[in-house]
């Protein structure tokens, strides 16, 4: 990130922000409740627009083989609903993601084992309770082979084992020289830098925005 300023619409939220993460690094995006951390990632993967500064990658392959022109052909994003069709089963979404990702990772079979779900695969996704969706969810990091996981909030529902679970698969995805930046509030139990955003101070003469309630009375 080169002086990357992230905002939504007018209000700048974060930055100028400047980081480098090379292969094998980890950071974690701290901040309170509307900081900006879950539009730091999609700043990131180029669904919200920057206000200002760049982006630039050095090494990172698209899933064709080719240079990847923008963080988002080089990355997994998991954010904050788990991007699963509830009325297919849980092995169907993994296949589906498989094929649409490219770069193929684990057989699905294989990574819902991993997550402790082996058994589970023929169920509905939404049969699952919360914390085994995410960790279905996490599941598809591992069907695709992606050098970026951008994660929102991925150990968010997960009980102490399946924490734990998580950190061994973000740990060999590191290991495999993987980076990975995670928006987090709960501690995520690996080597990580940190980036804190500061929730923005409005300036002192600002007027607050007209309560569109206010209209029905
Ligand atoms: N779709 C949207 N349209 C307009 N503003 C949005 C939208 N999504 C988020 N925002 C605003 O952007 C700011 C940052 O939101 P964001 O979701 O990035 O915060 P966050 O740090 O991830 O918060 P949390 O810890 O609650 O997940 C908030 O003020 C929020 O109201």
């Amino acid at each position: 990130m080169e002086g990357l300023v992230v905002a939504r619409g007018e209000a700048i939220l974060a930055g100028p922000l400047d980081f480098s993460l090379g292969g094998g690094a980890a950071l974690a995006v701290a901040g309170a409740n509307g900081a900006g951390k879950s539009t730091l990632l999609r700043t990131l993967l180029g669904l919200v627009p920057a206000a200002g500064g760049r982006i630039v990658l050095d090494g990172l392959s698209a899933a064709d083989g080719e240079p990847a022109r923008h963080l988002g052909e080089a990355a997994h994003y998991l954010a904050h609903r788990n991007a699963m069709k509830g009325a297919e089963t849980v092995l169907a979404n993994l296949w589906f993601w498989r094929r649409f990702l490219g770069r193929p990772g684990l057989a699905p079979e294989e990574a819902l084992e991993r997550v402790g779900l082996g058994h589970a695969g023929a169920l509905p996704f939404a049969y699952l309770s919360a914390g085994q969706q995410r960790r279905a969810a996490l599941a598809r990091l591992l069907v695709a082979r992606r050098p970026v996981w951008l994660l929102d909030e991925p150990t968010a529902a997960l009980d102490t084992a399946s924490q734990g679970l998580f950190r061994d698969i973000a740990e060999a995805h590191l290991a495999d020289g993987g980076i990975l930046i995670a928006a987090t509030h709960l501690p995520l139990g690996l080597a990580a830098a940190e980036l804190k955003l500061e929730r923005p101070r409005p300036p002192a003469n600002a007027s607050l925005p007209a309560d569109p309630f206010d209209t029905w009375q």
